[in-house]
Parts: structure tokens; C-alpha cells; sequence
């Protein structure tokens, strides 16, 4: 039997930097025939970054990343790397000019197939050459030698791929080593049909699926589960390879895995961590004269077998537990929207609350203390702990801490625009919010928002107050999860011999804003653990009112928590962005009207 030795590079690659993305593919194609691999893969558009968003409608950037490509393929063989096989996601086109007043955006009805489209004059087939494509390159020899574009576009939950990508028809099956190796994209592998079944009609003994899947929590086991399911239905060995790293609303979370046909796993790569993994296969050689199958283009790289070697131990990362998991996910969001956007450090509100806290240890986790400022901004209403928890939470990260009393530039505003009630309690989240917005505008930090999923739900937060900041980091963390968050971190820090970073009483005090005596977020709002199992059936599962109360939420909360969520959305669209984690996530999971007369009333 043949053996391949197959190199998967997890890679945290920038959108839009197509030089520095490149330098990553040939560091890591560096590495890899350093181990002797015969093939390697990189992620879904590992060259453009993931998601492009319109830039794939944009003529310039797709001439770019066509370009680009070309460039990588001569500068791996002038890098001495030429013999290495690579395939590696970026955007083409389906070939010819894009006609004119026509975009992927704009083409109206879309369908049928792609690349084959090409060289009709205006897509007879159904679609307009010249549009873009979500791509595969196998580059090799100094060129590119062959290419396959994404058949299944994603169009739901955070994708639009149908909104800036036309989708391929072809499959690609590369001989490598005498080895018959098939290629998917992602979405390919969530759909029934397409590639799976083209690859084991096409006799493929591996079939490679680049990946650019975001974080959620638990999907690990679902890609898992879905990637035995179609090894066994390819007949072949299945190699996973996802991205890894922050970009704006998503964590891509690495864990390649590499499952046999009878559900084995024989790799398994790191969680949150660039990695390069190396795996050596044990494959029938390919047919010498394979099936002629429609539609699938065969490429011969080579048909000698590899040398005999010493076999290399496969990776096995061991899956992390869920808090571990979510923890390394907030912290991978943060710290890549912070460095890819320019930042070095970040500038928050402390509290002595729950949720300032965790923030600010994420903060640390991502950036170091010397990349996070704290400030306390007592008011006239904060309380003795709100200013020494903050004063202890400090001292345990080592951070830049400051002190900022708030109730003079309250009272001055007062003095001169008098207002009362509520509007009068959340001037002082104005003061804040300016006072941080301030700092950081003449420092250079990015301010973060400490809002939780939970808040942000029913819109418990002063708009322009302590909602003002560049991200999120727990947009889609609900309250009752803050609370377990910071009891694993502290857990987890005790076990590794080290100090807490969460002061104890900021976990167990009563939440609350602050802004007037004895105030308490219950006074609002009803026990957060209530209030989560509601927003996961609202907001999550979409419950209406009536199965709401069918699955047991009270009619008081649910009237109540219906309408705050509600009459929330204005609040929520003028909100930062921060890393989803959920299956759905503030944002582009659930979009809905602001404007809206629709109520979830009693049938
Ligand atoms: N549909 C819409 N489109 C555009 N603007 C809309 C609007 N509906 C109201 N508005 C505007 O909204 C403004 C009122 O909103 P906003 O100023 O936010 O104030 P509001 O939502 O009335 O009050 C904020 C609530 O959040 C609580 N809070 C504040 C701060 C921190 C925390 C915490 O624990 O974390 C909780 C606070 O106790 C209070 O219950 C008005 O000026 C009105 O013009
Ligand atoms: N006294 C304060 N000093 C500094 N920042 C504050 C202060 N009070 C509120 N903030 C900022 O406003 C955010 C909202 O805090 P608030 O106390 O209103 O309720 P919260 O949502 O329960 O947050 P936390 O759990 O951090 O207290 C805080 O996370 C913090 O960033
Ligand atoms: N990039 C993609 O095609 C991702 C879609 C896929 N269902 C996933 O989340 O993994």
C-alpha cells in the first residue's frame, strides 16, 4: 500500500492580506516538506482570508487574489518548495469578463453551475461568466495545475456566500503519489450529494475538505460526527482542515481531524492554536485506469510511490472541556481584533462587577497585563466594594490601573442640563462611556464593552453609556455563563498553582448597575438564571409566545421578557461586534426588522 504523508496547516490568516497570508502558506509549506510531506492543505480561502464578505464583488480584489496566487505558486518553486504539492482556498472567477452592470450581488436569479459557463457569452447555462468563486488551487511545479470551486454555498446563519459567489459543478481529483486525492470546500461536506458522493464514484482514496468553520460551542462534535458520516459514505480517508483565529463577529477554532472510512480518528489538531499537522496515510494505490466520471477533472502530480521512511506520530489533541473551550475562544476573538485592527492595548470600565472582571482577565489572557488599562469611575451612588473589588481585580492581573471619580462632571452636567429619573441615573453611564471614549481617543486604546447576551437581550444597558466601545467580548455570553466563566478561571488558576485572577466577592455579589441606592439588576429583570432558559428559547429556538409557555416559562416573565427583547433591537444594531459562540448570535444569526408592529400576542 502507499503511503501519503499528508500535512494539514491550521493558519490564522488576516482578510484582505494577501502577502502576509501568502508568507504564511509558504512558511508552513516550509515546514512541511522540512517532515517530508507529500501534499499539503490549507484552509478555505486561506489566501484572501475568511469571510471575504463583498470584497469578492469588488473586480479589484478578485484580480488580486487570482494574482496573488499565481505569485505563490513561483514563489514556492523559487523557495526550493516547487515539488510540494499545495492546495490552498482562494477567490477566482468563473473564467471570462464579468459582464457588464452584472454582479454577484446584482445578478438577479442564480442557478445551475460555474466554472463551466466560461467561454459562453452571457451564461446560458445560468450563470454569468466572470463571477466570483470560493476556490481550491493546487498549485505545484511553479504554476497552478488545477482548481475547484465550492459547490454548496452557505447561506444562512452568519453566511451570504450566495450573495458574492456563484457556486462550481466540477470535482478535482489529484493523483499524488500514485494516490487518488479528492477535493471539497467546507459547506460541501454539510450537504447531502455534491463532492462526498463524486468523490467515491470517482474512486478517491482521500478526499481533503478546506475549512473556514466558526466557533460554536459543541460544534467540534458535531463536525466530528459529520466527518466519520461521510468518510464512510466517500469510502475514503477524510482530512478536515480548518482555520484558526479571530475575525470581527467569529473564532475559527482549528481541531483539523483526519477520520478513516470506518469512523477511526488517526489525527486530531490543537483547539485555538496554529498548528501544522503531519500524518502519514496508508492508502490503495489509485486505479491505473480510473472511472470516467462526469464532471471530475483529473490532474497526475506524481505516480511514484514515496520512499520508504520512518513513519511520524500523528497528533491527537485531546478535545477541550466546555468552559476551557469557550474561554480560549473569547480570548482568540479578542486578542486577533485587537492586534488585526492595529491595536496594543485595550481600556476598560472596572466595577467590582462580574462582567468588567471577566473582561478584563480575558484581556489579560489575550494581551498581556501591559495591553489592558482598567479605570474605576465611582459615582455618587458606587458602593465601598464596587472600588475595592475593582482595586483587588487590578492587583491580580497587574494591570494599569486608575481612578476616575465620576460625580463632579455628573453634577457639572446637571448644573447645567437639568434631568430627573432614569435619565438622570444613566447620565452617569454617559459620563463614563465619554470619559473612556476620551482616554482612549488620546491614548490610542480600544474600549471595550463588558455587556453580556443576557443584557444585551433585553437591552439593560445605557445606549451611548456603558454600551460604547470598539468589541464585545461577551456579546453572545449569557449572564448565568459569565458567572461559570469566572468560576473555571479561578478553578483553573488554582490548579496550575497560581493565583486567582477574580476576586471572589465579584462573583458572589448581587448584580447591579449602580445608578441609584440599593438598585439591583432583579429589580428589573428576573433571576438571570430564569431569564437565560427564556432568551435560549426566545432568542436561540425562536419559541413563539404560546410555546413559550407551553415549555413551562411563566406568563409574567414571558410577557415581560418578550417585549424587552423586543423593542431591544435599535439597541442591539448600533452595538459592537464581539465573538459568537452560540448557534445564534446578535447580529447576522438573527436579523429583524427595528421597525416593526409584529408583537407575540396570546392566539
Ligand atoms: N426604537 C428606537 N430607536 C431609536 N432610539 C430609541 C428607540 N427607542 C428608544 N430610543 C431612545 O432610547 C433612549 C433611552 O435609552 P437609554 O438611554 O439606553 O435608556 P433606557 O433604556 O430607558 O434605560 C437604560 C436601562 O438600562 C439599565 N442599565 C443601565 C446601565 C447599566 C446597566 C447594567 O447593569 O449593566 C443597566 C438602567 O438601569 C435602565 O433600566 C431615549 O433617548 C430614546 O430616544
Ligand atoms: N463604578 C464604575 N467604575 C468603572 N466602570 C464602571 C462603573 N460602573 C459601571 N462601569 C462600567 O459599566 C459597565 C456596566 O456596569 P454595571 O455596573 O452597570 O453593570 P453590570 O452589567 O453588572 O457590569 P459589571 O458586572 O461589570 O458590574 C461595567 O462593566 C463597567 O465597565
Ligand atoms: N465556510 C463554510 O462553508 C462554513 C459552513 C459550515 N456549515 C460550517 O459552519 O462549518
Amino acid at each position: 500500500m502507499p503511503s501519503l504523508r499528508l500535512a494539514l496547516a491550521q493558519v490564522d490568516t488576516t482578510v484582505g492580506d494577501l502577502d502576509g497570508n501568502a508568507a504564511l502558506v509558504r512558511r508552513a509549506a516550509a515546514e512541511a516538506a522540512a517532515a517530508g510531506a507529500d501534499l499539503l492543505v490549507l484552509p478555505e480561502l486561506a489566501l484572501t482570508g475568511y469571510p471575504v464578505e463583498d470584497l469578492a464583488l469588488r473586480r479589484s480584489f478578485v484580480d488580486a487574489s487570482r494574482a496573488a496566487v499565481g505569485r505563490l505558486a513561483e514563489d514556492l518553486a523559487a523557495d526550493g518548495l516547487g515539488d510540494l504539492p499545495v492546495l490552498v482556498g482562494y477567490v477566482d472567477r468563473a473564467s471570462g469578463p464579468v459582464a457588464e452592470g452584472v454582479s454577484a450581488a446584482g445578478r438577479g436569479q442564480r442557478e445551475g453551475g460555474g466554472e463551466e459557463s466560461a467561454g459562453s457569452e452571457s451564461g446560458a447555462t445560468g450563470v454569468p461568466k466572470g463571477l466570483p468563486q470560493n476556490c481550491a488551487a493546487l498549485l505545484h511545479g511553479g504554476r497552478q495545475v488545477g482548481r475547484y470551486a465550492k459547490h454548496h454555498l452557505p447561506n444562512y446563519g452568519v453566511f451570504d456566500e450566495f450573495r458574492i459567489f456563484v457556486p462550481g459543478r466540477d470535482l478535482l481529483v489529484a493523483r499524488v503519489r500514485g494516490v487518488d486525492v479528492a477535493v471539497a470546500v467546507c459547506e460541501d461536506l454539510w450537504q447531502e450529494g455534491g463532492p462526498v458522493a463524486a468523490a467515491r464514484e470517482a474512486d478517491a482514496e482521500l478526499l481533503v475538505v478546506l475549512n473556514a468553520s466558526p466557533f460554536e460551542r459543541a460544534k467540534d462534535d458535531t463536525r466530528l460526527a459529520l466527518c466519520r458520516r461521510r468518510a464512510h459514505e466517500a469510502e475514503a480517508v477524510l482530512a478536515y482542515v480548518n482555520s484558526v483565529g479571530g475575525q470581527d463577529d467569529l473564532v475559527f477554532d482549528g481541531g483539523s481531524v483526519v477520520v478513516a472510512p470506518d469512523g477511526e480518528v488517526l489525527a486530531r489538531g490543537e483547539a485555538f492554536a496554529e498548528q501544522l499537522l503531519v500524518v502519514d496515510l496508508d492508502l490503495p494505490e489509485g486505479d491505473p485506469s480510473p472511472p470516467d466520471v462526469e464532471r471530475v477533472q483529473r490532474v497526475v502530480v506524481s505516480q511514484e510511490p514515496a520512499p520508504a521512511r520512518e513513519p511520524v506520530p500523528a497528533p491527537l489533541a485531546e478535545p477541550l472541556e466546555d468552559m476551557a473551550e469557550l474561554w480560549a475562544a473569547l480570548v482568540l476573538g479578542l486578542g486577533d481584533y485587537v492586534r488585526k485592527n492595529g491595536f496594543r492595548q485595550v481600556l476598560l470600565g472596572l466595577s467590582g462587577g462580574i462582567d468588567s472582571a471577566v473582561c478584563a482577565a480575558l484581556a489579560v489572557d489575550a494581551l498581556g497585563a501591559e495591553g489592558v488599562v482598567g479605570i474605576s469611575m465611582p459615582s455618587a451612588y458606587s458602593t465601598e466594594h464596587s472600588r475595592s473589588d475593582a482595586d483587588d481585580l487590578a492587583e491580580r492581573l497587574g494591570i494599569d490601573y486608575r481612578v476616575h471619580p465620576v460625580a463632579p462632571m455628573v453634577e457639572a452636567f446637571l448644573a447645567n442640563v437639568p434631568m430627573s429619573g432614569v435619565a438622570e441615573e444613566n447620565l452617569q453611564a454617559r459620563v463614563r462611556g465619554t470619559l473612556l471614549m476620551g482616554v482612549s481617543n488620546s491614548e490610542g486604546q480600544l474600549v471595550l464593552t463588558t455587556s453580556n447576551k443576557s443584557e444585551l437581550s433585553v437591552g439593560y444597558s445605557t445606549i451611548y453609556g456603558d454600551s460604547v466601545g470598539g468589541y464585545a467580548p461577551l456579546k453572545d455570553v449569557a449572564k448565568t455563563d459569565v458567572w461559570r466563566l469566572a468560576r473555571w478561571r479561578d478553578a483553573d488558576a488554582r490548579a496550575r498553582g497560581e493565583r486567582e485572577p477574580i476576586p471572589e466577592a465579584s462573583i458572589t455579589k448581587a448584580p447591579s448597575a449602580e445608578l441609584r441606592p440599593d438598585q439591583t439588576d432583579q429589580d428589573s429583570l428576573p433571576e438571570y438564571d430564569v431569564l437565560d432558559a427564556l432568551l435560549e428559547d426566545y432568542v436561540v429556538r425562536a419559541m413563539g409566545r404560546s410555546e413559550l409557555l407551553e415549555a413551562g416559562h411563566a406568563l409574567e416573565d414571558v410577557e415581560k421578557v418578550v417585549g424587552l427583547v423586543d423593542r431591544a433591537e435599535w439597541k442591539r444594531r448600533q452595538g459592537a461586534p464581539g465573538p459568537k459562540t452560540t448557534a445564534v448570535a446578535f447580529g447576522r444569526d438573527r436579523r429583524l426588522p427595528i421597525t416593526t408592529h409584529w408583537r407575540e400576542e396570546d392566539e
